[in-house]
């Protein structure tokens, strides 16, 4: 276990690499054991999640290796074997193995997945689309077992719009037996990169991206190489890194639309931000306006992006307020703020950021993954030396975070904890 040191006060300069979406990578590697043959998927980023999915993976009998950002997967010795409890603890999107393991051998059985501790977080739109499709869905000493016959395409309306629940029936109704359509589907574009993905592998999926999706089922899937995505989260936090110390900055490769709602947000705080290709520049102001932001399903804000801009937002000259629409307690950062004078209440699903104050370096512990960004950022804003522990959920989704604002010209290095402190961070 380590603890980060950030050193606030120096403006960002230089470019930043932006690496392959999370939020893809953990479904596509799951994904790929749809497959009757190899599949090469590029742009891997290096993080936690993806080598406990590598693990999950190796545990079910499938070869997979890495070489730089490439995993190359090739799951024909592949087996519905029980998953190692810690890795699917580790993170949310174990639970897609639901959905490729039962499309593949129509049967799963998993512990509880873990991810990030937001408040309430059901998996019903989940189990809802695999009963559709014909399968029997019970839990047992805390382990639920998905089983099923034969899986049928099914018509399947999601009463909560859901990322997970959208992609784990795609991945159950690819193998399914004729025709399924998910109605109110998600629209982020995790959902579009893990449709040309499984289309890559002949799925036959029509829209993805809106929220209808029709499947016709297969009885094959091929192998086939895809390349993921850029992150859209990753590639946010810069942004708001920037506009948080100062500077300018570029990203690359950014997708216009995909970082288009932050984009309308920063520009109405004062930031200049500008586009050209895959390129996106990002050029900070003295003076920032407060704003008000409501999380939203896509292409609204994302929630993902709400604990970074809560930081940002202390700097801002006046009262801005932050509305989380998708989960009720995605707030945990606030207490790490306020312990750096941050001026922040909370009624309800909202927070009232009262800006703008001087923020004051101060031992914080990271509560979960973007909050664990809400504090790197709040301590480049910092005047002295912030410590932060629990940075295990930083990396779970930040390739090399320390290395690349390093690069940028920030003061922040890594060093390990002292037995106490890990202790400390464990029983937190
Ligand atoms: C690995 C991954 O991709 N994680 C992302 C995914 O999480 P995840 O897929 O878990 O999030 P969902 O889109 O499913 O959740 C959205 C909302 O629906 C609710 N819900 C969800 C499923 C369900 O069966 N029942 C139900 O009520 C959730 O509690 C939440 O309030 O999308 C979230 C929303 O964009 C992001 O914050 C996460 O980064
Ligand atoms: C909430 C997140 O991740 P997870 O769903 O994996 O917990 C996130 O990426 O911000």
């Amino acid at each position: 276990m380590d603890k980060l040191f950030v050193e606030g006060g120096t403006p960002l300069h230089g470019s930043v690499s932006i690496s392959g979406a999370k939020n893809s990578a953990v479904a596509l590697l799951p994904a790929a054991l749809l497959a009757d043959a190899t599949i090469k998927i590029e742009n891997v980023p290096a993080i936690s999640d993806v080598a406990a999915l590598q693990q999950m993976l190796e545990a079910a009998g499938v070869f997979v290796h890495r070489e730089g950002s490439r995993v190359t997967i090739n799951p024909q010795g592949g087996r519905p074997a029980p998953l190692p409890a810690s890795q699917v603890k580790q993170l949310r999107a174990s639970y897609y193995f639901m959905g490729a393991m039962l499309g593949r051998f129509k049967q799963a059985s998993l512990t509880l997945p873990g991810g990030c501790d937001l408040g309430p977080r059901p998996m019903d739109q989940h189990m809802k689309g695999f009963e559709a499709l014909g399968a029997e869905v019970f839990t047992e000493k805390g382990t639920m077992h998905i089983r099923a016959q034969e899986l049928t395409g099914a018509r399947i309306y999601l009463d909560v719009v859901s990322v997970g629940a959208t992609i784990n029936i795609m991945l159950a109704a690819v193998k399914a037996k004729g025709r399924t359509v998910i109605e109110n589907a998600a629209k982020e574009p995790e959902i579009i990169d893990v449709a040309t993905l499984l289309s890559s592998m002949g799925a036959d999926i029509k829209g993805a991206g809106t929220d209808m999706i029709r499947i016709e089922g297969q009885k094959v899937l091929s192998g086939c190489t895809h390349a993921i995505i850029p992150d859209r989260i990753e590639a946010g936090t810069y942004m708001i890194a920037a506009a948080a110390a100062g500077g300018e900055i570029m990203l690359e490769p950014v997708i216009l639309e995909h970082v288009e709602p932050l984009a309308a947000k920063l520009e109405e705080m004062g930031v200049q931000v500008e586009f050209s290709g895959e390129r996106l520049r990002v050029c900070a102001s003295e003076r920032l306006e407060p704003i008000d932001i409501q999380t939203l399903v896509h292409p609204g804000f994302p929630t993902d992006l709400q604990q970074p801009m809560t930081a940002l937002l202390t700097k801002a000259e006046g009262t801005s307020v932050v509305t989380d629409t998708i989960y009720s307690a995605r707030f945990k950062h606030i207490d790490e703020l306020r312990r750096m004078n941050a001026r922040v209440k909370l009624e309800g699903r909202s927070a009232l950021i009262e800006g703008p104050v001087k923020l004051q370096p101060a031992a914080v512990q990271v509560t979960d993954l973007r909050a664990g960004a809400a504090l790197v950022i709040a301590g480049l804003m910092a005047d002295g030396t912030t410590e932060i522990v629990g940075i295990d959920d930083i990396d779970r989704g930040y390739e090399h975070i320390e290395k690349k604002l390093r690069a940028l010209g920030a003061r922040i290095w890594r060093a390990p904890l002292t037995a106490e402190e890990a202790q400390e961070v464990r029983e937190y």
